[in-house]
Formats: structure tokens, C-alpha cells, sequence
């Protein structure tokens, strides 16, 4: 039975336009866009997960362990070599043989190198390490977490107003909190809807009205620059495009983000999310106090149930809405034909609780994972004009000028695909993926007992030449397939992480983001009514008036 994976999706703070602080950047003809990719303050999230989470059962062994780890960690599906597989399956065990070289059988994981547990906490809540931890993970391989419990749930119901008794990290009914046969049913549920490209090809139409606006707002603010072309903020946005896009397929009804005037419920849940992410060092301080030393430090744990609240808030009242229109279509007799929403009160598969909590936390996952991958593509896209050219010029021929497209037309533009995988390849927005040891496993001469809590980190698999030739630089093309029957499959880069307890809102966020960039193609400034190109070729193009600066000191090479 698959266990709850440890490492989870977490809040990043969107990152607002440093005025000034930009170097004109490429040599593009147009100013359009200022491009303000993440800070890495979003990776502390992934790091504070595994920290807080519930932790192996040998105590007071916490460490970040370093490359002297010989062998990698591959998912389930990944090829090993024969040798490699016998060693690291078999060893340790009675009879197993022994690894070529060694006498001895595996070492204890004690005996792996790393920082003492408390050079640990030094480096990350003292010397912010999880604002460096890209740089952490390429000198590490693994980082093992122990002695720490988890915040768990207390009770199973939670709601706005109740959360300073009741919330102990996630609201009770989400993916993320519930483990076993409840997860695994409220999985199996979700999966059916929203897993499978096709699945999610039905919003395109959806989508491309969100685009719409998106387009419409850049007109406005182009016309309000100071230059009267050049439009910055584009990662704020594109956070408002995403969470647009997802509410649209999670709750089949606008939320006004990308409107001039935004209602005041989706400014509350702005303010709520931003609550959450501003405050994520505090929400580590708030599950790391123990209980009976809250009411001695309240702060972090108001503020965290605080925002939980928000959120919560915000869902229900969405979800209810929805709820009320189908009811009323049904007392009229009328046919009730919807989306994912309407689809789980119908089928009644879930209860509303599961509703409510599932809604909240897609929600949450899918706003600012999608928004700063959006930024991260065009950034490169900036940095890499002949790129640029070569995805204007394949989206004109293959699916020409002024063309809407929809899933469908997806597969015809390989290099947008290939763009989203290289961005996220070199920009992992979740740094790592948590998972908790189910059997002894040896992995490279170490014996790591079952129920150790290993995190993945995607930068080190990524950045490694062996996985990837050249892999500081930006090459999309690398992800094209020679012919019919190649396969890229490369897992040293899961950005979406692998196997059952992978991103479920994954279909949702390619279909966003290559529909967007498509589209990007028909923004422009000779017809606006008729939305022409950002790429170069036509009017306008991406490029970058401001670095992203804290992760300029990552090992990308940018060109
Ligand atoms: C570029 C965008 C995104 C990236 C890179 C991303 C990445 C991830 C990763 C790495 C995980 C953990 C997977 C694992 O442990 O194997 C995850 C989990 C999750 N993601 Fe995403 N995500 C993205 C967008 C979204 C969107 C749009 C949604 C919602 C519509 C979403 C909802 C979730 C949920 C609910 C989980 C928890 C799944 C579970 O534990 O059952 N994500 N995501």
C-alpha cells in the first residue's frame, strides 16, 4: 500500500519586479515584457517538509549526506545495471552477495558522511540554506530526516474558525494528509479526471478564454507603460493567469483575477495565499514549536491557521456556489452537464468534506507551481532569442499565424513541449521529492532501513552531465524525439515526480502553460483585436529587463 509521500507541494512566494535592478537584457526589437522568475525562497518549502515530516524511527540522526554516496537513487521503472540492481537489492541481507570491492557487508546509515544534525539546522534556519538549496543539492546526494514527528491531524473535520484546535499542517480529507485506503480512493477518484492528457484536452476551450484575458491585460498595461510598450511584473501576471486557469477547471467558474477590478473574494484568497508563502519560514516555526510551547509563542500558529483559513474559506464558498447552480438546474429538470466539479458531486464518489479539502489543496498546488514555471520558460526564452525564433517559426508553420489552438494541437509544436521540459528541468520548482523507505533498501554499500525518509533532489539528477550532456545549458531540442519510435524518457529530471503519488494536476499544468505559450505567438501591437505575435518575426518578443536574482548564482549557464 503506497504511504504518504513525506515531501510535498509547498507555498513559494510570488517574486514582484525589482524596479531598476535590470540590465537590459537581449537585443530584441521590442520591449514587451520584463520577465521576474521565482526567488528560491520557494524551495525552502520543499526542504521545511522534509524536515517536519514524520522522520525515521532511529532518533537524533539528522543529516544532509553527502556525494560520497556512491550510487543513485533511481524511481521504481528506472533501469539499473545487473551489478548494480544485485547490490543494491540484494546486499545487506542474509546470503546476498557482496558488493565487488568491499568485504564487508553494508554500512549502517549512521556511517554515511554528512554535516552533524546540528550543522544541520545551523545551515538552514540560521545561514538560510533554504534559500541556497539548489546549491546544497548539488554537493548532495541524500538528505535523511529523523527524530522529527510530523504535524498530524487531530481530529477529522476542520473548517474555517476552527483551525487553531484543529489544523495540525494540512486540512483533514486533502491528498496530502490522508494516507492508505482514504487516500488512495480520493486518489483513484481524481485520477480518473484529470491524469490522462485527454482527460484534461476538454478544458482547452476554457483555457484559451482565460488566454483571452491574459492577452486583453497586457494590452492594458502596455498602453499604461511609460514607454507605452514595455510591460514588467509578467511572473505576477502569469500568477493570476494560473490561478485563473486552474479555478476555471477546479471549480467551472471565473474568479476575475485577470479583471481591472478584482472581486474582493479572490483579493482575500490573493492575500491569504500570499499570507501562506510569506510566512512559510514561520509555518517551519510553527510545526517545529510543540504544542505545549504555543500558547508561549502564539504568533506562528495564528498566523498559520490564519491563512489555512483563508483558503479554506475561500474553496467552500466556490464549491458551494457550484453546488447550488447544479441543484438549481436540477429542479428545473435540466440536464447538469459540467466539469471536474459537477462531475464529483454527481458521481458522489467523494463526500463534500473530500470536496471542499481536495479543492482547497489543488488550488494551492496549482497557482504558483504553474505561474513561476511560466516565468521560467519565457526567461529562457528572453535569454535564448535564437530559441525564441525557432519556436515562432514551428508554432506559424505547423499550426499557423493567427491560429487558436487546443490540446490537440499540442503534439504538432514538439519544441513547446520540449521547451516546458528543459524549463523545468533546469528550474525544478519543487527541488525534491520525499518518499519513506517501505523495505531495507541498500543503495550504494549503504543499508537504509525501512521507514527512513529519503528525498530526491531533482536539482543534483538534472545537473549531472551523465544524465544529461551538457546540462547547464539550455537546450529544449534535446527533448525531441529522433523518430517514431524514440522515447525521451530521462529520469534524471521528474520535475512532476513519479509513480502513484506523482503530481496529480500535472495534465493541467502542461495543457496552461503550452497552450499559453502557443499563444503567446498572437499578442502583438498592429491588430490587437486580432492578437498579434510576441515572437520575434512579428512585433514584439520576450525579453528580459530584470534577472531573476537570486537564482543567477545557480549553475545554469544562460547564454
Ligand atoms: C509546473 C507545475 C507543477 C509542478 C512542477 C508540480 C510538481 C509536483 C510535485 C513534484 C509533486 C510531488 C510528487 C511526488 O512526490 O511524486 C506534486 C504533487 C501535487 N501536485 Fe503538483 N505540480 C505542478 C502543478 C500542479 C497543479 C496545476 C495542480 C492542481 C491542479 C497540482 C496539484 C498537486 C497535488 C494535489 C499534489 C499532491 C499529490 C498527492 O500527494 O496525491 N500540481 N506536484
Amino acid at each position: 500500500m503506497p504511504r504518504r509521500n513525506e515531501l510535498e507541494e509547498a507555498p513559494r512566494a510570488p517574486v514582484k519586479a525589482k524596479p531598476g535592478a535590470a540590465p537590459k537584457g537581449s537585443s530584441l526589437h521590442k520591449k514587451v515584457a520584463s520577465v521576474d522568475p521565482p526567488t528560491w525562497a520557494a524551495s525552502m518549502a520543499l526542504l521545511a517538509r522534509v524536515l517536519k515530516a514524520r522522520g525515521s524511527p532511529a532518533p537524533g540522526r539528522w543529516g544532509l549526506l553527502d556525494a560520497g554516496a556512491p550510487r543513485r537513487w533511481r524511481p521504481e521503472g528506472a533501469r539499473l545495471s545487473a551489478g548494480a540492481r544485485a547490490e543494491d537489492k540484494g546486499a545487506g541481507r542474509r546470503g546476498a552477495p557482496r558488493a565487488a570491492g568491499r568485504t564487508e557487508g553494508p554500512r549502517s546509515l549512521a556511517a554515511m558522511p554528512g554535516p552533524h544534525p546540528l550543522a544541520n539546522l545551523v545551515e538552514f534556519f540560521w545561514k538560510d540554506g533554504f534559500g541556497r538549496i539548489h546549491e546544497i543539492q548539488t554537493e548532495t546526494w541524500w538528505l535523511r530526516c529523523s527524530g522529527q514527528r510530523g504535524l498530524r491531524p487531530r481530529e477529522p473535520t476542520w473548517g474555517p474558525g476552527r483551525s487553531t484546535d484543529i489544523y495540525e499542517g494540512e486540512p483533514p480529507g486533502s491528498s496530502r494528509r490522508e494516507e492508505g485506503e482514504q487516500w488512495l480512493k480520493m486518489r483513484r477518484v481524481l485520477r480518473q479526471r484529470i491524469l490522462k492528457p485527454r482527460d484534461v484536452a476538454i478544458f482547452s476551450g476554457e483555457i484559451n478564454q482565460v488566454i483571452a484575458d491574459l492577452i486583453k491585460r497586457i494590452y492594458i498595461l502596455r498602453s499604461q507603460a511609460e514607454d507605452g510598450e514595455t510591460v514588467t511584473s509578467i511572473n505576477d501576471l502569469f500568477f493570476k493567469y494560473s490561478m485563473e486557469g486552474v479555478a476555471t477547471i477546479l471549480y467551472e467558474s471565473r474568479l476575475g483575477c485577470l479583471e481591472n477590478s478584482v472581486p474582493q473574494l479572490t483579493v482575500d484568497y490573493i492575500e491569504a495565499l500570499g499570507l501562506m508563502f510569506s510566512m512559510f519560514k514561520t509555518s517551519m516555526y510553527a510545526g517545529a514549536i510543540p504544542r505545549w510551547l504555543r500558547p508561549f509563542v502564539p504568533k506562528p500558529w495564528r498566523e498559520f491557521c490564519r491563512s489555512w483559513d483563508g483558503l479554506f474559506k475561500f474553496s467552500q464558498i466556490h464549491v458551494d456556489n457550484k453546488l447550488r447552480d447544479i441543484q438549481c438546474h436540477m429542479d428545473r429538470g435540466e440536464t447538469v452537464r459540467g466539469g471536474l466539479l459537477s462531475c464529483l458531486f454527481l458521481s458522489q464518489e467523494l463526500t463534500l468534506e473530500e470536496i471542499y479539502a481536495n479543492m482547497t489543496e489543488m488550488l494551492l498546488a496549482g497557482v504558483d507551481t504553474t505561474s513561476f514555471t511560466l516565468s521560467w520558460a519565457v526567461y529562457l526564452l528572453a535569454r535564448h532569442p535564437e530559441v525564441q525564433q525557432t519556436v515562432y517559426r514551428e508554432i506559424v508553420k505547423n499550426l499557423g499565424e493567427r491560429h487558436v489552438p487546443t490540446a490537440a494541437d499540442v503534439p504538432k509544436v514538439p519544441l513547446v513541449r520540449a521547451l516546458l521540459k528543459e524549463t523545468l528541468r533546469l528550474f525544478p520548482v519543487l527541488p525534491g521529492n520525499g518518499r519513506v523507505t517501505q523495505e531495507d533498501l541498500v543503495v550504494g554499500g549503504y543499508l537504509i532501513p525501512k521507514g527512513t525518509q529519503l528525498a530526491l533532489c531533482h536539482y543534483a539528477t538534472s545537473y549531472e552531465d551523465e544524465n544529461f550532456p551538457r546540462a547547464k545549458e539550455f537546450r529544449p531540442e534535446r527533448w525531441l524525439r529522433k523518430g517514431s519510435l524514440d522515447r525521451v524518457d530521462n529520469f534524471g529530471s521528474i520535475p512532476f515526480g513519479f509513480g502513484v503519488r506523482s503530481c496529480i494536476g500535472r495534465r493541467i499544468a502542461e495543457l496552461e502553460i503550452h497552450l499559453v505559450v502557443i499563444q503567446s505567438n498572437n499578442i502583438g501591437e498592429k491588430h490587437p483585436q486580432e492578437a498579434p505575435s510576441l515572437y520575434p518575426g512579428s512585433t514584439a518578443s520576450w525579453q528580459v529587463t530584470s534577472l531573476p536574482k537570486p537564482l543567477l548564482s545557480s549553475p545554469v549557464s544562460h547564454g
